[in-house]
């Protein structure tokens, strides 16, 4: 994957030859305040929210909402005075006005019917819906699009690195000026049983797989044919003669028997999620010359864990997972010695119950049905 790639994949590069087969967008060019804006740590929405702070609600950071029917005053004063203790720190900080950007942001908004989808060139904040008041990606105002952007570590990754996993990346290539942009799309959540995952190498789709691998959709098996077929129609009609590359991933979600919806395109290499896939399995995919691989769900048992679920899970269990923090380790084990200390009498029961937990375990890893290395944490796209 090199960085030509990457910026084939940018949204701005492919949604003109693809309107028509994709929802209605809106790009909107990010000016250098704004950039700025989502570098600094903190979350400070700009004057014209009329919240200067950040507020656990979407509805409270919601322009000319203030008089919200569904919620009432106590819960509104509850809502401020709830956890966030550093409200009184970041209101003395100054908020930002991004007056004419505001602008472009909100009209586009009501353009598009008055619900979006945001993304930046690359990526959505999908891993901040936790932080969305009914924990989605739908935006009704720019507020929410700067919450969710603000909070999102794949949006960062946008920012930061967007090239750090290229072969011909080095560190004179880091600094490679990207026209960041502001994506918003009609809001338009497609039917999840309907989206695949098309992986293309050198003009041939080697495999396709189901976007939601935690849900079982007894329709695909029925129709499976029809599926796959439809997707190499179009890829091979429409994608291959108007996307520059010749190895990518799209994402697309079938509507219909004959109808493909244009989610999204990524880079064909590790920086993408291969989902039901490892990227080990792609390439040898790719060295066969076989029919494409169509990996869906096939029972209740072949269920995958929850995506992002680790986004909500508190930072100190995400450190110890990651072995991050060494001293959050060391206090575990500390309180697991003491546990074991206290519990000594009882060790028969003890033993039973840690048995149980290691044959969880590996039924666990087992439901998955999938190879260890499925999932590698580079996965960004
Ligand atoms: N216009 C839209 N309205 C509502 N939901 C949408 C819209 N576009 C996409 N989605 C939902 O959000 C999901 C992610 O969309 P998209 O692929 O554009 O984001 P992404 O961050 O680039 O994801 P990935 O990196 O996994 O490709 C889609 O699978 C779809 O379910």
């Amino acid at each position: 994957m090199k960085i030509s790639n990457v910026l084939n994949c940018s949204f701005s590069e492919w949604y003109p030859k693809f309107r028509s087969f994709s929802f209605k967008s809106i790009v909107i060019p990010l000016p250098d305040f704004f950039l700025s804006y989502l570098h600094t740590d903190g979350v400070i929405l700009p004057n014209s929210s009329h919240h200067g702070v950040y507020t656990k609600s979407k509805n409270l950071a919601m322009d000319g909402d203030e008089d919200d029917p569904d919620i009432r005053d106590d819960e509104l004063m509850k809502m401020y005075e709830s956890d966030w203790s550093t409200s009184c720190i970041q209101s003395s900080a100054e908020a930002p006005d991004f007056g004419e950007f505001d602008i472009q942001v909100k009209s586009a908004i009501k353009l598009l019917g008055g619900k979006v989808f945001p993304k930046l060139n690359w990526s959505s904040p999908k891993d901040a819906t936790w932080i969305a008041f009914d924990k989605t990606l739908m935006c009704t105002c720019p507020s929410d699009v700067y919450l969710l952007l603000k909070s999102s570590e794949f949006i960062a990754h946008d920012l930061d690195q967007p090239f750090s996993l290229c072969e011909d990346h080095t560190n004179a290539s880091a600094g490679q000026t990207v026209d960041y942009t502001l994506v918003l799309r009609k809001w338009e959540p497609p039917n999840p049983s309907t989206e695949f995952r098309c992986f293309v190498h050198e003009n041939k789709l080697i495999g396709v797989c189901q976007r939601n691998g935690n849900k079982f959709y007894p329709h695909i098996k029925e129709i499976k044919e029809v599926i796959l077929a439809d997707i190499s129609t179009f890829l091979h009609s429409t994608v291959t003669r108007l996307f520059p590359d010749s190895s990518y991933v799209f994402d697309v979600a079938h509507l219909k028997q004959g109808q493909i919806l244009l989610i999204d395109f990524n880079p064909y290499g590790v920086v993408t999620d291969g989902l039901m896939f490892s990227w080990c399995e792609l390439n040898q995919l790719a060295a066969q010359n076989q029919e494409p691989c169509f990996r869906f769900v096939e029972s209740e048992e072949g269920i995958q864990s929850i995506d992002y679920a680790n986004y909500s899970l508190p930072q100190d269990i995400q450190d110890l997972t990651a072995g991050e923090d060494p001293y959050k380790l060391m206090d575990l084990m500390k309180m697991k010695i003491q546990k074991e200390f206290d519990s000594d009498s009882s060790s028969d029961d003890d033993t039973i119950q840690e048995n149980q937990g290691s044959e969880q375990v590996t039924k666990t890893d087992k439901k998955t049905n999938m190879p260890d290395d499925s999932r590698g944490s580079e996965n960004l796209r």
